[in-house]
């Protein structure tokens, strides 16, 4: 969901550096073969996430819904130059295309996929993260962010994705609408959590930044 006008979301992508030959073949590819495509971050998202990580060289990235890849490409950019950028999706079927774009970059040796859900492999890693992307199950962003928190080090951020869900997050909500009720519900957790700072940023479908205090 793009919350621009059509010819304002235009410029601004006209006006964003290209996001490169791999990263253009893999959005038309997953366009082309995977079913739910529009879950891909996309070029000016992308961009952000990239400039992002170029901002903060991180050394451990960790982000919890590779999808086909694109995301952690995105955010490898930025990566320390011994850095690492742990992955999490629980759908194997994706895990090929993702490799294979993976291998087309520098860093490949620096991507760590891990398949299964993300509930049971977070607290299995022994790592203190500097980036953390949240971009898997809405229902689960609450738990995604509880179980990560001590594994973010001070200073370090914890970027959310589709917090605006389509608008729905201002709008009558609807009784079994379990998803909008969870984004709602996680967006005001972390408004109210006094060990970060906050800012909800209205690129694409909603990008919540939280900074570790
Ligand atoms: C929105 S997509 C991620 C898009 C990707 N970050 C990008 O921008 O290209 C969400 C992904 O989360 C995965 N997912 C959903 N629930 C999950 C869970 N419990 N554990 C791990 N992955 C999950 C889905 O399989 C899907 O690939």
């Amino acid at each position: 969901m793009n919350f621009l006008p059509t010819d304002v979301a235009t410029y601004a992508d006209d006006h964003t550096s290209p996001e490169g030959d791999v990263l253009q073949r893999l959005n038309r590819d997953t366009y082309a073969h995977v079913l739910h495509p529009r879950m891909l971050s996309g070029h000016l998202q992308g961009r952000l996430l990239s400039m992002f990580a170029h901002m903060i060289r991180p050394r451990r990235i960790l982000e919890i819904g590779t999808f086909t890849g694109y995301s952690a490409i995105c955010l490898a950019e930025g990566l320390a130059e011994d850095g690492r950028l742990i992955t999490i999706d629980k759908n194997e079927e994706l895990e090929s295309i993702a490799r294979r774009y993976w291998a087309e970059t520098p860093f490949a040796n620096q991507i760590e996929l891990h398949i299964g859900k993300a509930e049971a492999i977070i607290p299995t890693l022994n790592e203190t993260f500097d980036l953390v992307f949240i971009d898997a199950d809405k229902e689960n962003y609450g738990l995604y962010y509880d179980l990560v928190f001590d594994k973010v080090r001070p200073g370090g951020f914890i970027l959310s994705d589709n917090v605006l869900w389509s608008g729905k997050v201002v709008e009558p909500v609807k009784p079994a609408d379990r998803d909008t009720k969870a984004v709602i519900s996680f967006n005001q957790k972390i408004h109210t959590d006094s060990r970060v700072e906050n800012i909800l940023l209205p690129v694409r479908d909603g990008v919540l930044i939280a900074r570790k205090l």
